[in-house]
């Protein structure tokens, strides 16, 4: 068997066919002009059929393996274009053009067109998309515009802290708080929410206003659906129940945003746009949508809380340091602001290690909409849809050695094993006028509660002085958050 064979012995798994050799010198170039081989000529790779989202992403990571840093896949009706390499997906970013698009969305479209409403950041391209974008950015990504949020988000750290403080108090041995990630994500609800409607859903509060339940209700089957509507045709509109609740789920989300928040449709459609990306790592680069089984959902900051809390509670070390940074920038208990985070470069480098570690969204897309690219000397036509591996690029351990340990101290300016790493390595905000839009705000929220986890009246007992962080031990098992006492 040559190796050619060999290769395409490997393909012939699930519905995907292995077109062609990679090798430039068999490639008969269709599309190529004077580049070695064109987009018909990379490989294809497997199915991705009944794996889950984390088996997904390793997945990627094993394909990046069978087929080196660059290779196509088909999901459905999509033709996808991986790279799995910091330099590819520099080379993608750099000819994304002055609008970019991650990726189409035709049934969010689809709805919109029907009720007549306009399409939104996320959904919108071209110089609308840009229009809208140019009047968010000065009020979302300037530090002190959005510094003066801190008030608002202090205070609804504070109703965190308190409904934690509560579940643990009720619970049989009075310190486990079970499902804490569930009350992380109605924290990061509340809190962008609370900035972006300047009122409060209740998320955090005993009793969940029915509103609120319906928004979030109607947030959560609008993603679940999204799947089912863009993998059936058109036809089946009538035959299955998929496109009416879709459509329903819409109608709800708009109804509550303009009853509840007041705002008029106009604000609606965007405000909403970008509640739904703080809860669905799918809505930030549909390609993991696609990917994504339905149901499955994957929550911005209160996912990333959830696995800082984790490493924190695992890591004494790490947990005192972090906790000693934060003491010392805000002695007796001042509450920190945006000013005080400059001074805590260590509170910076544990998030964004959890963000390499865990990335929210582990794969992003671009669409090539007006120009052909060349990447990796291939040639490719308009309308080719990447997939910006990044999960498989953080956990490479040529950019990062020993990838899977958490080692916030990669990330330290002055620390000599500051590990020497591609700038597109690991991106998790994404890069480019396309990039995320709420980072500022996410990681103001993330730092604020990361260092008010302790009950301030907590810390007046010995035992809980020695860390900030749920000061004893922490750990965070299958979504259980159970403290302990270390001596
Ligand atoms: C840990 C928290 C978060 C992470 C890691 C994250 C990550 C991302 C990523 C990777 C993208 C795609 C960027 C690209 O295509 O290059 C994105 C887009 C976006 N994010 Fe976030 N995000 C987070 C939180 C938030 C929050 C809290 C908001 C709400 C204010 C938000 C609003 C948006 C919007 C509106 C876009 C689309 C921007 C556009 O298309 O112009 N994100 N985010």
């Amino acid at each position: 068997m040559s190796p050619l064979d060999e290769t395409n012995a490997s393909f012939i798994m699930g519905f995907h066919v292995f077109e062609s050799s990679l090798r430039p010198d068999r490639a008969s170039s269709q599309y190529g002009k004077g580049c070695n081989i064109s987009v018909s000529h990379l490989r294809y790779s497997a199915n991705h059929n009944a794996l889950d989202s984390w088996q997904i992403t390793a997945h990627l990571v094993e394909h990046k393996r069978l087929y080196g840093p660059i290779w196509r896949s088909r999901f459905g009706p999509f033709d996808v274009v991986n790279v799995a390499t910091a330099e590819l997906i520099a080379q993608v970013i750099r000819q994304e053009g002055r609008y970019p698009v991650r990726t189409d969305l035709p049934h969010w479209k689809e709805y919109r067109d029907m009720r007549g409403q306009a399409y939104g950041i996320h959904v919108d391209t071209g110089p609308e998309w840009y229009r809208i974008r140019s009047a968010l950015n000065p009020k979302m990504l300037k530090l002190k515009e959005v510094a003066a949020y801190a008030p608002i988000i202090h205070e609804v750290v504070s109703d965190l802290l308190q409904r934690v403080e509560l579940l643990r108090l009720r619970s049989p041995d009075q310190v486990t708080v079970k499902d804490l990630a569930s009350e992380l994500y109605k924290f990061g609800f509340e809190g962008i929410s609370s900035i972006l409607f300047e009122t409060r859903l209740g998320c955090l509060q005993e009793e969940i206003p029915t509103d609120t339940l319906r928004f979030i209700s109607a947030v959560n089957d609008m993603l679940a659906l999204s799947e089912m509507v863009l993998f059936f045709p058109r036809w089946t509109r009538h035959i299955f129940p998929f496109w009416k609740r879709f459509v329903q789920a819409w109608d709800d989300l708009y109804d509550v945003g303009m009853l509840k928040f007041n705002v008029c449709i106009r604000d609606a459609q965007y405000i909403i746009s970008i509640l739904y990306v703080t809860v669905h790592v799918g809505i930030h680069g549909s390609l993991n949508e696609l990917q994504l089984p339905s149901g499955q959902q994957i929550y911005t900051t209160s996912n990333t809380l959830s696995w800082t809390l984790y490493h924190l509670a695992r890591d004494a070390e790490v947990q005192n340091r972090l906790y000693n940074e934060i003491a010392s920038v805000c002695p007796n208990k001042e509450l920190p602001t945006a000013e005080h985070l400059t001074r805590m470069p260590y509170m910076k480098a544990v998030i964004k290690e959890t963000l390499r570690i865990y990335p929210v969204v582990p794969g992003n897309g671009r669409l090539t909409v007006d120009s052909e690219v060349i990447v990796d000397n291939y040639w490719f036509p308009k309308k080719t849809q990447f997939h910006l591996c990044h999960y498989a690029v953080s956990h490479d351990e040529s950019n990062f050695p020993e990838p899977e340990c958490f080692v916030p101290d990669r990330w330290l300016r002055d620390n000599p094993s500051r590990s020497q790493h591609h700038p597109y390595s690991s991106v998790p905000f994404g890069v480019g006028v396309r990039a995320c839009v709420g980072k500022r705000v996410a990681e103001l929220e993330m730092y604020f509660a990361l260092s008010r986890v302790r009950k301030p009246e907590l810390a007046k007992k010995k035992t809980l002085e020695r860390s900030i962080l749920l000061n004893i031990c922490t750990i965070l098992h299958n979504h259980c958050l159970i403290y302990g006492t270390i001596e």
